[in-house]
Formats: structure tokens, C-alpha cells, sequence
């Protein structure tokens, strides 16, 4: 475990916009620098289906289809189906929802993506979402373990379940890659260009944290979609996280 060289991407591109003139306009910028992994999430789906995965391809971006299923496993496997179909390049599904589940999404994905002809999409486990901690954690969720412990432990589960990764804080890499096999990707969200900010995530790093710290790629949505200058934003944090 651990000492191979890092697979590492460049920042995926958290596409959290409300219309599809606004995604259009910001793929037409980021396009002129480079074609980063686009991030759709649920903001974008959910008002415009399945089409906006299509917008986003068929201008050239791979997608990232960020969904966190989490249902039984029957639901999950269908709808994973339907992912699988896509053409996506990565996809996310919540850990919590256990052995079962996992397993059915990896089959439902491959088996959709097999029935399109497409490449199946590397599928990656929420641990804990990046806006928990500790209280919220203990207090609210009453769990009795650390977080640490908690991402840990969901690593370990997803690797078991065949999952090609985690999504987590790349304050947990450590942790995670004690336990994990080279290869074992941890995608990591909650990216600050400095520590302090004020918004609702909380376990926090900047690019080059992230870097430092093991990360395969780094997630980053307001820090580049509110900038002034979004294709700058992108440029100076691919730069911190990229450059060794
Ligand atoms: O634990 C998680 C899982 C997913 N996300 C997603 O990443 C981006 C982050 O956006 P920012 O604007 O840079 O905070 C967003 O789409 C989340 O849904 C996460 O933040 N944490």
C-alpha cells in the first residue's frame, strides 16, 4: 500500500451555475485555456436532465456526473444503469448506504455502459461530505467514531465493494491510504485559494494542501465559478496543485 507514482488530474470543475446560458458561457472561456473534467451536479440536473450531460459533451469536456446516489439497492442499480448509458467519466454514490448497495451500483453502471458501447465510468464513494465535522458528526448524526475513523472505514468498505475510489477531504488521505491499495483514487472537494473563507464547507485545504497531501484530484466549483475571472481562477489553482 502506498509508493507507486500519483495519478493525478487536473482541478474537475464544479459547473454549480443555475441556467444553462451561464454552464454554456463558462465552458466557452475554460475551453480557450484547456478542457478540464466538468463536474455536473445536482443543481444542473435537476433542472435540465440528462440534455445538460449532453450540452457539456458535445463540447468536447468528459464528464462527471455527481449524483451521490443512495436508495436501495434495487433503485440504485436502475438508475446506475441509466448513468452507465451516459457516458460519463466519473460518478459518485454515498458510502453509507452500505455493502449492498454499493455493489449494486458498480453493476448496474458497468452493465449500462456495456449496453451503450461506452467506457464505464470510474465510480467513486462519498466517505463523509466535505460540510461535516466533527459536532455535526457526534452531535447530530450520533456517531460514536471520528471522523477520521469514519472516512477511514468508508474507504476500506468501498474498495471492498469495487468502487475505482472515495470522495473525501484531502485532510483524510493520510488515513485512507493506510488502508487502500495503490491506485485506490481519493478525489477530493472543499478547495480553498486561502484557509479562511466563510461558506458551508468544512474540512478545507487549498491546492497546494492538496497536492502535498496525496490528492488525485481536487474539486473546485465557487472559488472559480464567482471569480471575476473565472479562467484565471481555474489557471492559478491547476498551477497549486499541479506544479511540484
Ligand atoms: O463531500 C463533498 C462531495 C461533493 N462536493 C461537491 O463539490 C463541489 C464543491 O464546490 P465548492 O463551490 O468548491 O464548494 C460541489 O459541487 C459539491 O456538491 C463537496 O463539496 N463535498
Amino acid at each position: 500500500m502506498g509508493g507507486s507514482i500519483l495519478k493525478r488530474f487536473v482541478p474537475f470543475v464544479a459547473l454549480d451555475v443555475a441556467s444553462e446560458h451561464q454552464a454554456e458561457e463558462l465552458l466557452d472561456q475554460l475551453a480557450v485555456a484547456e478542457k478540464p473534467i466538468i463536474k455536473i451536479g445536482m443543481e444542473l440536473f435537476y433542472s435540465f436532465g440528462p440534455s445538460i450531460v449532453k450540452m457539456v459533451q458535445d463540447r468536447g469536456f468528459d464528464v462527471f456526473l455527481d449524483l451521490k446516489l443512495h436508495d436501495i439497492p434495487n433503485t440504485v442499480k436502475r438508475a446506475m444503469t441509466a448513468i452507465g448509458k451516459m457516458g460519463v467519466s466519473f460518478t459518485t454514490i454515498h458510502a453509507a448506504g452500505g455493502n449492498e448497495m454499493l455493489k449494486a451500483g458498480r453493476e448496474g453502471l458497468d452493465e449500462g455502459a456495456q449496453a451503450a458501447g461506452v467506457k464505464s465510468a470510474k465510480l467513486l464513494a462519498i466517505t463523509q461530505l466535505t460540510s461535516i465535522d466533527e459536532t455535526i458528526l457526534h452531535e447530530q448524526q450520533h456517531v460514536d467514531i471520528s471522523l477520521i475513523e469514519s472516512v477511514q472505514s468508508y474507504a476500506q468498505l468501498a474498495q471492498n465493494t469495487g468502487m475505482d475510489g472515495v470522495i473525501c477531504s484531502a485532510q483524510e488521505l493520510s488515513a485512507i491510504r493506510r488502508v487502500t491499495d495503490d491506485g485506490f483514487l481519493c478525489i477530493t472537494p472543499g478547495i480553498r485559494p486561502t484557509i479562511k473563507h466563510d461558506d458551508d464547507q468544512k474540512r478545507v485545504v487549498t491546492p497546494a494542501q492538496a497536492r502535498e497531501l496525496g490528492s488525485n484530484g481536487i474539486v473546485v466549483g465557487r472559488p472559480i465559478t464567482r471569480s471575476d475571472n473565472p479562467v484565471q481562477a481555474y489557471l492559478d489553482i491547476k498551477q497549486a496543485f499541479m506544479e511540484e
